[in-house]
């Protein structure tokens, strides 16, 4: 099974205008790209990432639920879309603890986004007191069948694996781990979409990728790409994963 590879940035809350340089620097040290390369810039940014991103898509790192109305401060899927976005993180731990967000309400924001033809990057993670307790399965098991709504397919979904302990703070899963988890989300995938889409729908890690340590976690099978937060604000971090996942 050939999936699709992705080497995926979430800027989370950091970049002005003046950070459009670094985007244009990675497209420029990568104009024809083996793998797709999306970054998730703040949404103040995403109709003028669009505009200059070239061989690279841009993505919002959340939506509504709701086409429209009165929700103060929200955008709409359709709003990402109309912006020049092809995709949407949802359910990234940041939003989940902040934000109260919940599996049911990221499973009808991917309704949303799949709705708006986006891409819905679904994430699922465990907290450092949930695998030391070992529930991480049950968790991930949880977080994926609620979140996931059924109108996933293997081209409007990614499912992000991003354990909550590794984000941010230099410490990454063993790659026994990551295969641990992977294998079961794919598993998960396949008895419920069937193998034709369940097979197909590309799974990232995330947490703490760097350019030193991707080519190894890139040689985990159901690893189809990663899902990079600080490492992807500079063009010179972000290009060498991109370079790894390319000859994984
Ligand atoms: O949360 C992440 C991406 O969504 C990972 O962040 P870091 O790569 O900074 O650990």
């Amino acid at each position: 099974m050939m999936r699709r590879k992705l080497a995926a940035g979430n800027w989370k809350m950091n970049g002005t205008s003046a950070a459009l340089a670094e985007l244009e620097y990675l497209a420029l040290q990568h104009p024809a790209p083996t793998v797709d390369i999306l970054i998730c810039p703040p949404s103040t940014l995403l109709t003028q990432a669009a505009a200059q991103s070239g061989s690279i898509a841009i993505g919002a790192q959340d939506c509504h639920a709701n086409t429209s109305g009165a929700h103060t401060g929200d955008i709409s899927a359709e709003m990402i879309s109309d912006s020049g976005a092809t995709a949407v993180i949802l359910g990234h731990s940041e939003r989940r603890e902040d934000h109260d967000e919940t599996s049911e309400q990221v499973r009808a924001k991917a309704r949303a986004a799949h709705a708006a033809g986006l891409t819905a990057i679904i994430c699922l993670g465990e907290s450092e007191a949930q695998r030391d307790a070992a529930n991480t399965l049950d968790i991930i098991a949880g977080q994926l069948a609620i979140s996931t709504p059924d109108t996933a397919t293997a081209s409007n979904t990614v499912i992000a694996y991003e354990p909550i302990w590794a984000i941010g703070t230099g410490r990454v899963p063993t790659i026994e781990q990551i295969i641990e988890v992977h294998d079961f989300i794919r598993e998960k995938l396949i008895e419920r979409f069937g193998a034709d889409i369940g097979d197909a729908i590309p799974l990232l890690y995330g947490g703490s990728v760097k350019p030193s340590n991707a080519a190894e976690i890139f040689t985990v099978a159901n690893v189809d790409g990663a899902l990079v937060g600080g490492a992807s604000l500079k063009a010179e971090d972000f290009s060498p994963i991109i370079s790894a996942l390319e000859n994984s």
